[in-house]
């Protein structure tokens, strides 16, 4: 099936400066693909490109099978919730829906998605009184008019509270079960850790780390951390063990059997105060990507 997003050595370029470095990559129907990395590591200009606002320098993107730049058809197939709407103030939050649903040239379900993003109460409030947090969900409630089958979602639910962000997540992985494709950024890891199906790790314009978020979490090393005496002798561990003062840090490529040979080990012989063992997070593999850059 052909990707409804397609990046092939994709670079960008704002004069001089190139912001995106060659970068591959393909979002497939029905996913949720993060667009993941470092400030300035070229997310947005990534995001613009796609969604057919930027020019690349050189390479292919494609949505859809066409070009996003050039073919204006592909704008009514897509949603996109950029950092800020930048809507009228004065207007209240029904009528900038109302306004938004006029622009989509499918029908678009006004009341149901104010209803959806929580935002029944505050319909008659002026977008300039709303917070943080519901401004954010009118930004997605008008992404989500005329049930795009593809949303760009960039940094959805900064401001907003958790029990709000959690409703978002609900709210997408909705959408994802309809077959909706979604292209997320997001600083938040635990976010791209709950929704992603997969995901690019960007550094200075280039993709570092990607894959499927399961592979991406199990190719990277788990932890297992406990206090022991410093003088004691470890047993033969496939991970390597490093100390900080009394605190041993394992990363292990087999976390069940390092574990088990732990604990066999200790069994009698000493307690593993504090003993943690957990796979890789997002966070890790995220501040991995930063540390070998500055290597
Ligand atoms: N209009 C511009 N002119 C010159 N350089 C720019 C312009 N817009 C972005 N850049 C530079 O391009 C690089 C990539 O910027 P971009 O906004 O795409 O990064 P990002 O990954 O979205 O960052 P962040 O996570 O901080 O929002 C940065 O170094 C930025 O300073």
């Amino acid at each position: 099936m052909t990707p409804v997003i397609e990046a092939r050595g994709l670079r960008c370029r704002y004069g001089e400066f190139e912001a995106v470095r060659g970068i591959d990559f393909e979002v497939r129907q029905g996913e949720l693909f993060a667009l993941l990395g470092t400030n300035g590591a070229g997310k947005t200009t990534v995001l613009e490109t796609v969604e057919g606002h930027r020019a690349a320098a050189e390479g292919q993107v494609r949505v859809f099978g066409a070009d996003p730049l050039r073919d204006r058809s592909i704008r009514r197939r897509t949603g996109i919730m950029l950092q800020d709407g930048g809507f009228a103030g004065d207007l209240t939050v029904a009528e900038t829906a109302r306004l938004g649903g006029d622009l989509r040239s499918t029908p678009s379900d006004v009341d149901g998605t104010i209803e959806a993003l929580g935002l029944v109460a505050r319909r008659n409030v002026r977008v300039k009184h709303l917070s943080g947090g519901e401004r954010r969900r009118l930004d997605l409630a008008l992404a989500l008019l005329g049930e795009p089958e593809l949303l760009f979602l960039d940094e959805p639910t900064v401001g907003m509270d958790p029990e709000s962000r959690r409703t978002t997540w609900d709210l997408v992985r909705g959408l994802l079960a309809k077959g909706t494709t979604v292209l997320l950024t997001t600083h938040y890891l635990e976010e791209a850790e709950r929704l992603a199906h997969r995901l690019a790790i960007m550094h200075e314009g280039r993709i570092e780390v990607a894959g499927r978020l399961v592979d991406v979490l199990a190719e990277h090393h788990a932890r297992i951390t406990f206090s022991a005496p410093q003088d004691v002798a470890l047993p033969p561990l496939v991970g390597t063990a490093t100390w900080a003062g009394n605190r041993v840090d394992v990363r292990t490529p087999e976390l069940q059997r390092d574990l088990h040979t732990l604990l066999n080990w200790a069994d009698g012989r000493l307690d593993l105060t504090g003993l943690r063992a957990h796979p890789a997070s997002l966070e890790e593999i995220f501040q991995s990507v930063r540390q070998e850059a500055k290597a």
